[in-house]
């Protein structure tokens, strides 16, 4: 049993704030990671939670303990790092072993043989354990580092985007078995990445930070479906999520969206409420690149007229960007599409995805979509 807590935890490097006021609770047993773009703060948060750094304010609780004082070789807690600083000379046994073997965690050597032999059929690297490192690849390296963290049973893993080297195929099944580890082990985890679809597909909760601060704390559901805010939104989808400026109008009694400088199309209407009530007269209106559809004859009056500016075959899907009015507009279409440039098109936006939000602090307003609905898999 293990949760973590961080409370107002500030930091700053001479004069760079690089954590202000920073304060969530992990479950125990959770899987939740930290997520945000480069220099957001993730691995000082993490640092501070091992104890290597002191934050400047704030504090660390493990078990609603404060754990402030504790060195971090006492804090019970198991790092895993982006390069896996295996010892080159040392076998993968003797690598797994190390923490067993030193003065610390001393353990009679055959708990050790045991220990690193669970360890290793749980990573599948039971047929490597007499190679050196030289003689592994990235993938087998990243698992031996993880055997290393795994085998001191922690009660809590902080992991510092420990499969970002793999290429994309091997990061996909060690994805799949992260988590499969995970609930075997029943550890708390707190893992740090700035891959959008590695954060949903592990994670029980996401925190996104951005330049130090926490944007939003949701389950994956909630981050993707009902964003706090346009920088969430456009963090997670790739490509990013289309964000564009419409103006209510009333047409005879109804409200409708002016979008594209004059197309008028209906507003769901649970969002019609909400913008009457406020008498908000510009949103800002986010759509998913897959939830655009395309066609080479206007079906119905939601069909917005446009022309075909690129398209990019990405493997099995594309992404076909429209230029419509004085705005580009990007789909997510399967590259077998037969597609011309300059052509002429008519995009369909799916209101039922569209997410709004105000156009002052680009925060959510409303979104249509349903967070409830489970097992979503996460692509494009
Ligand atoms: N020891 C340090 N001394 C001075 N500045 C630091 C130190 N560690 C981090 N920083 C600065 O703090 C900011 C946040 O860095 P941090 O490594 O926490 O971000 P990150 O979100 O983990 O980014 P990345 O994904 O690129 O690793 C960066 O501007 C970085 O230059």
């Amino acid at each position: 049993m293990a949760n973590v807590r961080v409370e107002g935890i500030k930091k700053s490097f001479k004069k760079e704030t690089v954590l202000s006021d920073i304060s969530f609770e992990v479950k125990d047993k959770e899987f939740f990671v930290i997520f945000g773009p480069a220099g957001a703060g993730k691995t000082t948060l993490l640092n501070i939670i091992a104890g290597i750094y002191v934050p400047d304010e704030g504090h660390v609780y493990l078990n609603n303990k404060c754990i402030d004082h504790v060195e971090p070789e006492d804090r019970n807690v198991a790092m895993v790092f982006e390069d896996y600083a295996l010892y080159p000379h040392l076998t993968v046994f003797d690598n797994i072993a190390s923490p067993l073997r030193s003065p610390r965690y001393k353990q009679p050597e055959e708990v050790v043989k045991r220990e690193v032999t669970r360890v290793a059929e749980i990573l599948k690297i039971d047929w490597l354990l007499d190679r050196n490192p030289s003689e592994l690849s990235n993938g087998q390296r990243q698992r031996v580092g993880l055997g290393r963290a795994l085998i001191r049973s922690p009660e809590v893993f902080l992991m510092d985007e420990p499969i970002t080297h793999l290429d994309a195929k091997l990061r996909h099944q060690m994805r799949a078995e992260l988590k499969d580890m995970q609930r075997n082990l029943d550890t708390t985890t707190i893992y740090v990445t700035h891959d959008y679809l590695e954060a949903l597909s592990l994670a029980d909760r996401i925190a996104v930070i951005n330049k130090g601060k926490i944007e939003q704390i949701g389950t994956p559901e909630e981050i993707y479906y009902k964003p706090a805010n346009e920088f969430v939104a456009s963090a997670f989808g790739e490509p990013e999520i289309n964000i564009f400026n419409a103006e209510v109008v009333k047409e005879n009694t109804e409200l409708k969206l002016s979008i594209f400088g004059r197309k008028k199309i209906e507003i769901p209407k649970n969002i019609q409420k909400l913008v009457a009530e406020k008498e908000i007269s510009i949103v800002r209106v986010g759509i998913r690149p897959k939830d655009i559809k395309y066609g080479f004859i206007q079906k119905n009056e939601n069909c917005i007229i446009g022309k075909v500016y690129s398209f990019e075959p990405l493997g099995a899907k594309a992404i076909l960007t429209v230029q419509v009015h004085n705005q580009l507009v990007q789909l997510l279409v399967p590259s077998d599409s037969e597609i011309q440039l300059n052509q002429e098109i008519f995009i369909e936006i799916d209101m039922e995805k569209t997410i709004f939000f105000d156009s002052v602090g680009n925060n959510l307003l409303a979104s249509y979509s349903n967070v409830e609905r489970k097992g979503v898999a996460w692509q494009n």
